[in-house]
């Protein structure tokens, strides 16, 4: 069992990105109550401040409860703070209308959670064509073309038929990166992608995000209990009680 505080200091001893990439993301004193002007309003994330630059991959650790969910679903546009700053892909966002904020998603933001949401009838094909289709009814063929593409980008052209229901846990996990990168987004939220993993299909996952952000340039916020695959992040960040109370690398 790791040290608290250990996977940041190490994190720290690893080589920095350079430091004059674009900033991605951008929170400053950002708090996120809940049940607000309720009897019980509570106050979850209590001014958080971070920085995500192009290409860089963060780890986000704490205990359970520690507000990292709420983090993410906050930077991934899905939640509003109740006070503070957001900016993602340079666009301040708290003033914007929720239209607005669907467009910066859907164009900027992919999303790889724990539990995949994967629809399981559907074939892994189907599933990685869903964004892609926007208002059409039916794919077109350049659709279909880089739905194929994704899913052989991590490893699964043999099962592209294959309903995603009878995949197993690290292959469904797999689709739902393809899924998450079919619009090519500049930022990639990850909550616990490994989570519900055997340690080498958490590796082969974690393998090609890595892979991900370094060909691609994607910025990865990864929420992760494990400090060793933090360890191989570019910097940590852990959340404790709704504070950042350590920061290393990047
Ligand atoms: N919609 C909500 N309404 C009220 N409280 C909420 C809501 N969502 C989260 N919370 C509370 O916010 C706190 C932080 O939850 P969050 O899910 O962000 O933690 P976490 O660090 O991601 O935990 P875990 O590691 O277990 O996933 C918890 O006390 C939770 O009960």
């Amino acid at each position: 069992m790791a040290e608290p505080g250990q996977a940041t200091k190490q994190a720290a001893k690893q080589t920095a990105k350079p430091a004059d990439q674009p900033v991605v993301v951008e929170l400053k004193g950002v708090r996120k109550s809940f049940n607000v002007g309720l009897p019980n309003e509570t106050e979850v994330l209590h001014g958080i401040d971070l920085t995500l630059r192009r290409g860089e991959f963060c780890a986000v650790m704490g205990p359970s409860g520690s507000g990292k969910s709420t983090l993410l679903n906050i930077v991934g546009l899905l939640d509003r703070p109740t006070q503070g700053l957001l900016k993602v892909c340079g666009e301040e966002t708290t003033a914007l209308a929720d239209h607005a904020l669907t467009r910066l998603r859907g164009h900027s933001i992919g999303f790889v959670f724990q539990f995949h949401n994967l629809l399981g009838a559907f074939t892994a094909l189907e599933n990685v064509l869903m964004p892609l289709l926007g208002d059409a009814g039916f794919p077109n063929a350049a659709m279909a073309e880089r739905a194929a593409e994704l899913l052989d980008s991590v490893g699964l052209s043999p099962w592209r038929n294959q309903p995603a229901g009878l995949l197993s846990g690290g292959q469904q996990q797999r689709v739902a990166l393809a899924r998450a990168l079919a619009m090519n987004p500049a930022l990639l939220l990850a909550d616990e992608p490994t989570g519900n993993l055997d340690t080498q299909s958490a590796d082969a996952v974690f393998d090609l995000l890595r892979r991900v952000n370094r060909e691609q340039g994607t910025s990865v916020l990864f929420v992760t209990h494990n400090p060793e695959l933090a360890l191989r992040c570019d910097k940590t960040i852990e959340v404790v009680d709704g504070r950042v109370v350590a920061q290393a690398g990047g």
